[in-house]
């Protein structure tokens, strides 16, 4: 059995919904713990705690490479299967998760997830202020999509340069499978850059955007294998496969969609086949990291805009450790995560008696059934 590394995990029974309502903080040795609010279906509410906790401690890594002064934390509403929410109770569970989050006194925030969207937020909103990436019109950053692929466009430069010596797009050829909020944008930026594409989608009512930019349509299946310079996953999860990886034939692949590997030895082959990955949680990380900046921690649009373009930094950074100490960009990531973990726990231990809000040591652990 592996060692419970959350600082506090919360589960609570909603008082209005009677809804399980999980609030998993994984670290705030960063800062305020960040993460999405998740309601799903899930067949028993553990399978709910062991997403939480899975995907908290997620959060503290992908902000710790992202350069975020945020820890990771996740929320999961464990809807049973056969259960539909109404929207009064919908209402009421996000009422709840609101109160669970205030009762941690700012240590953790959340944000959209699987199964809510930036309105939920606002209801959140109404009984916390610890939320983020609410609709614009009541005060919240707003869409994240176009800083999401602003992010991707910025690692898919530093791919550029690992690959041809140089951050320019320009004639390149990439394969980007999925054409969704962020794909599109990202297609657009990358025809305004001159690179050669080629695009695919479930949806065939995506071609439009094919056609008006000049890129090649493709059957998806055949997109993911071509033989471009890099692949650029946009739709959902789990396209890297252990069996697709022989077929491949591009040089790298770096794109947005979260959870790309099936399995995580998948990284391991591609490694194996010379084929550049870079994490997921990495290229995709340009939305969160605007709202977070905007949003939660008083930076302007500007500082927000560096900051995202710093991701091209980052992927740089990971290629170079990755290639200097002949492991993978993922172990990279997770090293530089370590890291900056173990610095901030150094630079506490050096402050005795450092107290968080709720007048706990940030290293303390707590499980709390409320
Ligand atoms: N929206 C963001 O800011 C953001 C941030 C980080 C990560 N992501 C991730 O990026 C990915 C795309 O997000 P989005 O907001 O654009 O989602 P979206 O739902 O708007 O778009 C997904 C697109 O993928 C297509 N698609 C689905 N299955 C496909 C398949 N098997 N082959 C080809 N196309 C397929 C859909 O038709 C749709 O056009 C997701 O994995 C998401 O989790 C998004």
């Amino acid at each position: 059995m592996s060692g419970f590394d959350h600082e506090q995990v919360v589960v609570h029974t909603g008082s209005r919904s009677g809804l399980p309502v999980i609030v998993a903080v994984h670290s705030t040795a960063l800062g305020q713990a960040v993460g999405g609010c998740r309601i799903w279906h899930y067949p028993d509410w553990r399978d709910g705690l062991t997403d939480a906790l899975r995907l908290s401690a997620g959060m503290t890594a992908k902000c710790a490479v992202a350069g975020l002064d945020n820890g990771g934390g996740k929320t999961v509403v464990a809807v049973p299967e056969g259960v539909d929410l109404d929207p009064v109770r919908r209402r009421h569970a996000l009422h709840d998760v609101a109160d669970v989050i205030a009762s941690l006194d700012g240590r953790y925030a959340t944000g959209p997830d699987v199964g809510t969207s930036p309105a939920d937020m606002a209801v959140i909103g109404e009984r916390t202020p610890h939320v983020f990436c609410r609709p614009a019109r009541q005060a919240g950053s707003g869409d994240s999509s176009p800083h999401t692929a602003t992010g991707t466009l910025a690692a898919l430069r530093a791919v550029g340069r690992r690959l041809h010596g140089t951050p320019s797009l320009t004639r390149r050829r990439l394969a980007v499978v999925g054409l969704g909020n962020v794909g599109e944008k990202l297609v657009r930026l990358l025809a305004a850059e001159g690179a050669e594409l080629l695009v695919g989608d479930i949806d065939p009512g995506k071609r439009a955007l094919a056609d008006e930019v000049g890129a090649t349509w493709g059957d998806p299946a055949r997109v993911v294998t071509a033989d471009v310079d890099i692949l650029v996953p946009a739709a959902l999860g789990g396209v890297l496969t252990e069996e697709i990886v022989p077929d491949l034939r591009c040089a790298a692949v770096a794109g947005p969609a979260n959870n790309q590997l099936t399995v995580q030895a998948v990284a391991g082959l591609l490694h194996r086949r010379g084929i550049i990955w870079v994490p997921d949680y990495v290229a995709g990380a340009g939305g969160v990291i605007h709202a977070l900046t905007v949003e939660l921690n008083g930076g302007t649009a500007d500082e927000a805009l560096t900051r995202v373009q710093g991701i091209e930094d980052t992927v740089g950074t990971l290629l170079a450790t990755a290639e200097r100490t002949g492991t993978t960009p993922a172990q990279a990531a997770s090293e530089l995560t370590r890291l900056r973990l173990r610095a901030a726990a150094a630079s506490h231990r050096s402050r005795p008696g450092l107290a968080g809000e709720n007048g706990e040591t940030r290293e303390g652990r707590q499980v709390r059934h409320g």
